[in-house]
């Protein structure tokens, strides 16, 4: 059997209770490090916690050469987790397809994700968001201008764009970094630039940070150590309004 289970936002301690059980009682246990991190805990704390070896997987070894992961759910109970909840924002349904589809059994235990998470920190209302989108790092001769795009197209519908932020080996975006970039793109599609943004960064920490906004002041602004996210909001409700006034220096 093949169990997806999500590790909620921060720790080890934010797993749910019958995920725990699931890990401590399955027959191998994957980590899944390339769509989001758990920046509370490394892989020891995971080992130790768990009482189990974690073995870590990266896209390469999930997208392309699944097959320890397959055959470990073919002769056994296989716990695949995930930062978050194993299928918002990634690509773990191709991996749940392809064992359906050798007869392997497959569940999903839920995990907090960050896509709700925004809501409570932010006050931006979840029914007033449009597609989101991801900014990555640009490399040579290579500067995507879609997440603009995106803004622009929420924008004219009166919705709010969550920017997810790259994540790389060696690094990870700052909201700092996910501005300038988005600044960066409007000005190529001769646009301007969002007039307000909402920077959170460690979302499930004792101490998320929440900031409002224009992109000069996110830009000037210290939002400490990963993981950070970035949303653009439309135009604002009065309560969304009045809650990043209270909660994030609006
Ligand atoms: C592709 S999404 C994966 C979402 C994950 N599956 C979930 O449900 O939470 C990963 C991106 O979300 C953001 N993110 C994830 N967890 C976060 C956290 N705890 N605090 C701030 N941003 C976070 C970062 O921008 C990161 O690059």
């Amino acid at each position: 059997m093949l169990i997806f289970i999500g590790l909620g936002l921060f720790d080890e301690r934010d797993i749910s209770i019958k995920g725990l059980e699931t890990v401590k009682s399955a027959d191998r246990v994957f980590l899944e490090a390339y769509t989001s991190r758990l920046m509370g805990a490394d892989t020891a704390r995971l080992e130790e916690y768990y009482g189990k070896e974690v073995k870590v997987l990266y896209r390469e070894d999930v997208e392309n050469n699944p097959e320890d992961i397959l055959i470990a759910a073919e002769n056994g109970t296989a716990a695949f987790l995930t930062a978050g909840d194993p299928m918002v924002s990634t690509t773990h349904s191709d991996l749940r397809i392809r064992a359906e589809e050798r007869g392997i059994e497959t569940g999903i235990i839920h995990g907090a994700s960050i896509q709700s998470a925004i809501c409570g920190l932010s006050g931006l209302q979840n029914y007033r968001f449009g597609k989101s989108c991801s900014v990555p790092y640009p490399e040579k001769g290579w500067f995507p201008l879609t997440p603009a795009e995106t803004i622009r197209s929420n924008m004219a519908q009166g919705l709010h764009t969550l920017v997810y932020l790259d994540i790389k080996p060696d690094r990870y975006m700052t909201v700092n970094e996910g501005v300038e970039l988005i600044s960066e793109m409007c000005k190529r599609r001769e646009e301007e630039p969002p007039e307000l943004f909402v920077g959170i960064a460690r979302a499930g920490s004792d101490r998320p940070v929440v900031r409002a906004g224009r992109g000069p002041d996110l830009i000037a602004y210290d939002f400490g150590g990963p993981l950070q996210i970035l949303i653009v909001p439309a135009e604002l409700h009065m309560m969304e309004e009045e809650y990043l006034r209270v909660f994030a220096g609006l």
